[in-house]
């Protein structure tokens, strides 16, 4: 079920929270929905959900919007900030109340407990939670509908390292089963090994949106030569771009390592060090969403 937003606008008196974003979330895909605190990602899931107006613009499941779909919650699971779990209730209790809600049956309160790992907390009043086992129980409460397209708001947020890894491969497995999995995080090196796709928004507004790949700028190549001068004028010479961030060292664009020595060969020119620079995804990301508030 494909994830379509169009034009999605919400503003609170002067303040715009999300500017005609746009952008879509395919099946059997995770979809990494990526900026700074404050940059609109709550508000916009608020809004997928219609649990907030937009001003204007819409966003819909397989063609319909979330409050037209016939058993929301066996098509849209969605784990949101503050899940509103009764304190006095436990792990379990809180599952059956959902179950009951949505008529899915008990049997199905195991079957989720157990694949999100709530079955070891099962009996604990969710007052005595961690806010990684919160972060569990409310994607249990998710599946309950066994859901075609699932909304994570930031859900690795208090999550150990472990529980991290865990998360990754069970949102993996969710799209791999050809769910439509829209995951945000302000976060990129969470999501990197998450998502195939990304959407970046800075100040409610889409910078960009594509593969994950998309986001890495161009590799470089760095050389130390103690004739650098020579090397750098035969490069530009045969069209490579040469950067010469110190005297004896070169920065190249659009060459790879292996043409780059292969140069310096042809040429009769010693290197004393060569080495591959790309810039992390962090730093791609910070650069893209890098000016905001
Ligand atoms: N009910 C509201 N009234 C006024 N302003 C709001 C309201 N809800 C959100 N905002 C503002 O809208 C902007 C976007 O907020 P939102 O919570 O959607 O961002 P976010 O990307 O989810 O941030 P975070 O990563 O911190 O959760 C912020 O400037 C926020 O202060």
């Amino acid at each position: 079920m494909n994830v379509e937003v169009r034009g999605l606008t919400k503003t609170y008196g002067p303040i715009s929270a999300v500017t005609d974003l746009s952008f879509e979330a395919g099946a059997g895909l995770v979809t990494g929905f990526l900026g700074p605190n404050g940059a609109g990602k709550t508000t916009t899931m608020r809004m997928m959900l219609g649990l907030v107006a937009p001003t204007s613009g819409t966003a819909t499941f397989g063609g319909r919007r979330y409050a037209d779909l016939r058993r929301p919650s066996a098509a849209v699971g969605a784990v949101l900030d503050g899940a509103g779990f009764h304190p006095a209730h436990t792990a379990r209790d809180h599952l059956r109340v959902y179950a009951r809600m949505g008529r899915y049956g008990m049997a199905r309160v195991e079957e989720v407990a157990d694949l999100t790992g709530v079955s070891a907390f099962a009996g604990r009043p969710t007052r005595t939670l961690s806010t990684g086992m919160r972060q569990r129980l409310g994607l249990a409460t998710a599946l309950l509908g066994d859901p075609r397209v699932l909304l994570l708001d930031e859900p690795s947020n208090g999550l150990d390292p472990e529980g991290i890894a865990w998360l990754r491969r069970f949102v993996r497995e969710l799209a791999a089963d050809g769910r439509t999995v829209l995951i945000s995080s302000h976060v990129l090196g969470e999501i990197e090994h998450m998502a195939d796709h990304v959407v970046v928004i800075r100040d409610g507004r889409l910078v960009t949106t594509g593969p994950i790949s998309g986001l890495y700028g161009t590799a470089t190549v760095l050389v130390r030569a103690p004739r650098a001068d020579e090397f750098a004028a035969r490069l530009t010479a045969s069209g490579a771009r040469v950067e010469r961030p110190e005297p004896d060292l070169l920065r190249i664009h659009g060459l790879g390592t292996a043409e780059v020595a292969a140069a310096a060969t042809s040429y009769g020119i010693a290197l004393h060090e060569i080495t591959p620079e790309r810039p992390t995804l962090e730093q791609a990301f910070l650069h893209l969403t890098g000016g905001s508030r």
